[in-house]
């Protein structure tokens, strides 16, 4: 089963020396590399003339495999050059390959396949390198990244180079950083994994794999099923989309806190006029939402410190991240909080709490130390840090960029959060659910069809 750790470069040599170390080659681990990629090249060519470009070091190499390997299955192949192999193990891989090998310009093809610059891209890409992938990016063929993008540096997803659009990713033997990070993945098109075998770190930040939800216990009531309680603010319609969406999302009973009337609620939410303290009493609340549609004033902050004193599992969204501070905390269970920020909410948070991360990555795992809460950094490239590490998505869904879709994220996670109390996995099963039903819910939709949608995104994943 392969693993789906995101390793730093560092982590990946090492995790390749423990196996060298092991008794594997390195030329070994190059063509299990070459052979599982060139099985992808071969299924997108479908027949159609391939140019594998080759760089000098591994990466080359593993093109030298996959050109031999197309080669040998009859396609018709082209190799590029600009510059002979420097490690022993690529010139291996030059030896094994057969067929010619040009140094000049990019031929036509149907299918592309770079191999310039892997995880060892060290300096900006100029030169012949250069003028290949500017090529590249002109050309009208299909074109698969082999490692990563050769532009692209694997740690940071830093661009050196051409901005070339791929159709196809195939990440050898492990995930890397870039293959995670914005804005590199919008280059990346499908990304996919080829396993070679090697042993990865167990507790190595990981792509979050797709929840496993189950339905009602066979003695389930409401209460039991969770009891959500979502404060209201300044603003009305923010916790009903949140409502909408978390009345579809398992929890049993959502109930909105709130001293106005509601004449646009659905009637299934039930509306709860007590003082916030004493509605918070309530024993059976199994969750917390507050903070879409709270507000920024006092008394916004007011409704925020008695959610936090009532020590519920709690979700943290909007108004929320901007009113938090190291004093609302003193009183809380940090390690029942989940937030959901975007970006600005997440500078805004970082700020707050003296947290300096270089970038999203770091932030968000920096932000969980310094507070102990667990934090959702959402967005296209979504990090969720919390006690059981790193996690990444794999999916997204650009038409979530509409307003109100973070009401819907909110309400789910709380939801969530309510059936069984654990802020890591609402967050997980949240991104899950936001994203599944927004394919469900199609191109341009608007959050409250979004809301609709996550009833048939939870049978997807029951
Ligand atoms: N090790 C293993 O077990 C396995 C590794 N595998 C594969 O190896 C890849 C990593 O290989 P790698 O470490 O050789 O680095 P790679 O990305 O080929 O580039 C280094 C070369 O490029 C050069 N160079 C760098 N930047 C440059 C620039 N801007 N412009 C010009 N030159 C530049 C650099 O030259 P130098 O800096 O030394 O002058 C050096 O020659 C990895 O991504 C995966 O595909 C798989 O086969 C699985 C098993
Ligand atoms: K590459």
């Amino acid at each position: 089963m392969p693993s789906h750790a995101v390793l730093t470069v560092d982590q990946k040599r090492a995790a390749e020396k423990a196996a060298m170390d092991g008794g594997i080659s390195e030329w070994e681990l190059m063509q299990r590399a070459g052979e599982g990629a060139a099985d992808w090249v071969a299924r997108m060519a479908g027949g159609r003339s391939v140019c594998v470009l080759c760089g000098p070091g591994n990466n080359g190499g593993d093109g030298y495999v996959i050109a031999e390997s197309l080669r040998k299955r009859g396609l018709a192949v082209s190799v590029v050059a600009p510059k002979e192999p420097g490690s022993e193990t690529s010139r291996n891989a030059r030896e094994y390959y057969e067929g010619e090998v040009s140094d000049g310009a990019l031929p036509e093809a149907c299918v592309y396949v770079d191999c310039l610059f892997g995880y060892g891209l060290s300096r900006k890409v100029e030169g012949d390198f250069a003028c290949l992938l500017a090529g590249l990016r002109d050309a009208s063929g299909f074109k698969i990244a082999i490692d990563v993008p050769s532009s692209i540096v694997s740690d940071t997803g830093e661009l050196l180079g051409p901005e070339v659009g791929y159709d196809l990713t195939l990440a050898l033997g492990a995930w890397k950083r870039a293959h995670v990070m914005m804005p590199a993945i919008a280059r990346m098109g499908v990304k996919r994994l080829v396993d070679i075998g090697i042993e990865l770190p167990d507790h190595a930040p990981r792509m979050s794999l797709p929840p496993r939800l189950m339905p009602p216990a066979a003695d389930a009531h409401k209460y039991r099923r969770g009891l959500l309680a979502i404060v209201a603010g300044e603003m009305l319609g923010a916790p009903l989309l949140s409502a909408e969406a978390a009345m579809r999302s398992g929890a049993g009973y959502v109930k909105l806190l709130s001293e106005h009337s509601h004449p646009d609620a659905p009637a299934e939410l039930v509306i709860d006029g007590a003082p916030l303290p004493a509605a918070l009493e309530d024993t059976r609340i199994g969750a917390v939402l507050v903070g879409p549609g709270l507000g920024r004033r006092e008394e916004s902050r007011e409704k925020l410190a008695a959610a936090l004193s009532a020590r519920k599992p709690a979700v943290l969204d909007a108004d929320a991240l901007h009113l938090l501070d190291p004093s609302l905390l003193e009183n809380a269970d940090r390690s029942m909080i989940a937030v959901t920020s975007h970006e600005g909410e997440l500078a805004a948070l970082c700020e707050t709490f003296e947290v300096r991360g270089a970038d999203k990555i770091a932030r968000a795992q920096e932000l969980h130390a310094a507070t102990g809460m667990t934090v959702l950094a959402k967005g296209p490239d979504s990090v969720l840090a919390g006690a059981e590490g790193l996690r990444f998505f794999t999916r997204g869904s650009s038409w979530l960029s509409a307003a109100g879709t973070g009401d819907v994220l909110a309400g789910i996670a709380a939801s969530r959060l309510a059936v069984h109390g654990e802020p890591q996995r609402a967050l997980e099963e949240a991104v899950w659910l936001h994203h599944e039903a927004a394919r469900l819910a199609g191109p341009a939709f608007t959050a409250g069809q979004l809301a609709h949608a996550v009833k048939p995104a939870m049978e997807t994943y029951l």
